[in-house]
Formats: structure tokens, sequence, C-alpha cells
């Protein structure tokens, strides 16, 4: 569990920040918040790049900062791993030699993944020979998480790994982050403001506004919420956990805690465990079961609340599928003409082609070999 309590202002009247909040012992925790609302600069205190005015940085039973004792660990003995923007590989030696170098920096008793078993994971073999200045900017990205890697550390730090990447080279990367996740079983933060690096990677999200914490919580849990600021996002909406049940003549069938849906994307072979982003601006609902409607996604749901919305005119209907809370954002000229209430069973309305590969992401089976194996 990694631990994080820092105060810190820059300058006599600079932007402050007062943040706290925990990270479990492994996966993904993003840091997600609007472009300066402080998400860098507390990753370069945990990292040990910043020396905050006051503050504690716990990993496990390990204080790595706290300035109440005086404790504040150099960077190198912090054993954090740390990716950024852009890769920051020695540019003179090859791919092969900039790997041995994270590799040459573990601690000799420290365990996890061998060279050949990071090169693997990355896919990152045929690059070995070359020099960084002939890699695209994917594959440098690779070759620096397999840096990190190699260097075995207790926590991972990524600065927005993916920001300075096109659409392509985003796609190409997201993947082998899911893997090195999956694989590293340490803790993972992660700053964004990416929602799609959210939905693909993140187990959890500190929202962060104004250098302090908004909300912590699960992805599932804060995404459905209407009283965060992520809900004013037009991508608004629940994630919901699914697994393909079937595949057939372009149409998918995924089942979650409470239905199923029918999807257009290709998610995968049937078992693929998912997580499919519903836009609550694609979600309609109806009084009675429609008939003669081309719509594929017609389930059946208690109205659970009216939440206020984020736009005038504007309400998010709060929905329960069984377990699942669905969000439907609708007018509130709707919400009277239907007599929309509390309590009543209503049919939610959610189109097949609302989601593709944006919005569904294959999330890796969560049941990962031993500490320091690479699943299969
Ligand atoms: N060395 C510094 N001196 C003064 N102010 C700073 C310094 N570093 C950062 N800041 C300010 O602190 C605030 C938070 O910056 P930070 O880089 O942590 O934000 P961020 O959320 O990571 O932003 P982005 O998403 O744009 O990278 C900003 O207002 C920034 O201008």
């Amino acid at each position: 569990m990694l631990g994080v309590a820092l105060r810190h202002r820059f300058g006599r009247d600079g932007f402050t920040i007062d943040a706290s909040f925990k990270a479990p012992g492994d996966g993904v925790t993003a840091l997600f918040g609007p472009s300066g609302c402080g998400k860098s600069t507390i990753l370069a205190a945990v990292a040990g790049l910043l020396r905050p005015d006051e503050g504690r940085v716990t990993l496990d039973d390990a204080v790595l900062l706290d300035t109440a004792r005086r404790v504040c660990l150099a960077p190198e003995r912090r054993r954090c791993g740390v990716v950024f923007q852009e890769a920051r590989l020695f540019p003179h030696l090859s791919v092969e030699a900039n790997l041995r170098y994270g590799l040459k920096r573990a601690p000799h008793d420290a365990t996890g993944p061998g060279f050949e078993a990071v090169v693997a994971l990355l896919g990152i073999a045929q690059l070995l020979p070359r020099r960084p200045g002939r890699l695209s900017g994917g594959e440098r990205q690779r070759v620096a998480l397999g840096r990190a890697l190699l260097s075995r550390p207790r926590l991972l730090l990524m600065d927005e790994p993916l920001a300075a990447l096109d659409a392509a080279r985003r796609a190409e990367v997201l993947p082998f982050l899911a893997r090195l996740r999956d694989a590293a079983r340490i803790p993972i933060l992660y700053v964004t403001h990416a929602l799609d690096e959210v939905d693909a990677l993140a187990d959890r999200l500190v929202l962060l506004e104004a250098g302090r914490v908004v909300a912590e919580g699960s992805v599932e849990d804060l995404t459905a919420r209407t009283d965060l600021p992520l809900a004013a996002r037009r991508d608004a909406g629940v994630l919901v956990g699914c697994t393909v049940r079937s595949v057939q003549d372009g149409l998918a069938t995924l089942d979650f805690e409470g239905g199923t849906l029918v999807t257009t994307s290709r998610p995968g072979p049937p078992g693929t465990r998912l997580r499919a982003r519903l836009r609550a601006r694609d979600v309609a609902v109806a009084t009675e079961q429609p008939r003669g409607i081309s719509t594929q996604n017609i389930l059946p749901v208690t109205l659970v609340a009216i939440d206020e919305g984020t736009e005038a005119g504007e309400v998010f209907l709060r929905l329960a599928a069984g377990p699942t809370t669905l969000l439907a954002r609708i007018t509130r000229e709707s919400v009277a003409r239907l007599q929309l209430r509390p309590g009543i069973t209503v049919w939610a309305l959610v189109k097949a082609v609302t989601f593709d590969h944006r919005v569904v992401r294959q999330v890796a089976a969560h049941t990962p070999p031993g500490r320091g194996e690479i699943p299969t």
C-alpha cells in the first residue's frame, strides 16, 4: 500500500497542493484531473524529485518521506521506476544497453522479471541492437517501460506516458501497459488526463482539482457518481464490467451483472473480460417496452434517483440493472412528460453501435501468476 499526504506551495503566493490519498499494493491508481491541477507535482514528490514543504509518503513499511521526522530518501533509494512523457533513453546506447542499465540499478536481492521476460512482455526483441534515434515514439516508450521494470522497483510512477504519442502509437502502446500492469504486481501511480487510458488501465481513481483531492475510489464507483467533475464531460458515463458470451455476424453479446448487452465493437473472443463505457448521453429511457425500434439493447431497470444535471434543462437518471448502476442523461422536460419518479420500472435503451473499440476495452484477467512471473 502506498500512502501519500503532501502539502506544498510554490513561492509565497504560488500554486498550493494539499492532497492525501492511498494506492493499493498492486494495480493502477490514476491521478486524474485538468491541466495544472498538480498531478505531476505529486508524482515528483513521491519520486523524490521535489521536496514538499510538508508530507509523508509510505510504501508498505518503508517511509520514503516524513518531513515531521526529517526523513527524505534520495530518489535512487526510493526504488521507484519512473516513466515520463518522453522516453528519456540514453541516445548513445543500444536498446539492449538501455535495458541492461535498468537491470544494473536493481538491488541484488530484488526479485522481478528477468531480461528475456521483459523483452517478450513488451515485444521489443527485434529492437535490441538499435539506437533510440531509430525507434518510433511508441517503440521508445515500450523500451522506457522495460527499463523501468528491469530496475525492479517497488513502485512504478508514470507521468502521462502516452501523451506525446499520436493516436495510432497510443493504441499500440496501451495493451503493453496493460500487460505490464498485470506482470508487475506492484502499485502503479499513473498521471493522465485521458479518460480512455483510465478505462483501459486504472483500477482506482484519485480525482484532483486545484491541488486538492476531490474524490478517490474504484473507477467503477467514481464514474457512476453525478456529483463529481467527471459528470460534466461529454463522455461521462458508467464503466460496466462485462464478459463476451458470443460473437456472431459482427455482433458481440456481453454478459454483465444485471443483464446482457449487444455491441458491434470487436471486443475479442468469448470469455474475454472487458469494460464497456456506457455514456450517459447514449442511454434513453422508455416507460413501456418499445417495439418496432432498431435499438438492440432494451434493458428493464429500476429508476433509483433523479440527480441534478450539469447543464441547464438536463438531469441524470440513476438506473439499477440488478446490482449494476447505469446513468442516463435526459431533459428535465422528459422527466415531467413521462412522469418519471424514483421506484418505477423503466426500459433503458442503448444502441449497439454506440460502443466502439475506444469504449470497450479488454481487461486482462486478474488472476495473475506469482510476483515476478509474466502471464502468458
Ligand atoms: N517549479 C514550479 N514553480 C512554480 N510553480 C510551479 C512549478 N511547477 C509547477 N508549478 C505550478 O503548479 C501547478 C501544478 O502543476 P503540475 O505540473 O503539477 O500540474 P499537472 O496537473 O501535472 O498539469 P498537466 O496535466 O498540464 O501536466 C501549475 O499551476 C504549475 O504552473
